[in-house]
């Protein structure tokens, strides 16, 4: 199986009321119209932290260096419908950063309270891996969609 590698990096801050993240909701491409979280493909020659970093700094104008990343674990997202969709994706989260996030032509920047996540708005399979990834341990799955490239159709992951 063929899997493009790409990443999604969460910046969480804490406030009074409790942790936020940041995510966005993207305007283009793939996903659109989704709230997502920050990231993309990994480029020929790049890591997936170099790339995590990069990404963040094109979506929202935020500077975070590869070593305020933290490994979150690692998501393979399956759609047998569109095998060429297949991705291996990279979860990195970070608490330091330098910049206020920024609109750009691909995300709306936004921060939400990880206690209530916009689920709705997001990818289905996300209320499955995103507060497992968002806490302090590292999540591994395999998030398997059904043939409308959207529902899931099976979810199986571990948390560490
Ligand atoms: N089922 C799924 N649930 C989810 O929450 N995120 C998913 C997902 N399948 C893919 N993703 C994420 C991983 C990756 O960060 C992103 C796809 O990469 P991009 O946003 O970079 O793609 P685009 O084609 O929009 O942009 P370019 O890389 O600029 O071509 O979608």
């Amino acid at each position: 199986m063929k899997w493009t590698a790409v990443t999604l990096c969460f910046l969480l801050r804490d406030g009074a009321v409790g942790t936020q993240v940041l995510l966005g909701t993207k305007k283009t491409g793939f996903g659109v119209g989704k709230i997502v979280g920050l990231g993309g493909h990994v480029e020929p020659g790049e890591s997936q932290a170099e790339a995590a970093c990069r990404e963040v700094y094109e979506e929202a104008g935020i500077v975070v260096r590869e070593h305020d990343l933290r490994i979150a674990g690692q998501i393979q997202f399956v759609f047998p419908a569109r095998p060429e969709w297949n991705m291996s994706t990279s979860l990195f989260t970070a608490r330091r950063w330098t910049g206020e996030p920024a609109e750009s032509d691909e995300i709306i920047p936004e921060w939400f309270h990880i206690s209530s996540l916009p689920l709705e708005r997001m990818w289905q399979d996300a209320g499955h891996w995103l507060p497992l990834a968002l806490a302090e341990g590292t999540v591994e799955a395999v998030i398997t969609l059904n043939e409308d490239n959207e529902t899931v159709a099976s979810a199986e992951y571990s948390e560490t």
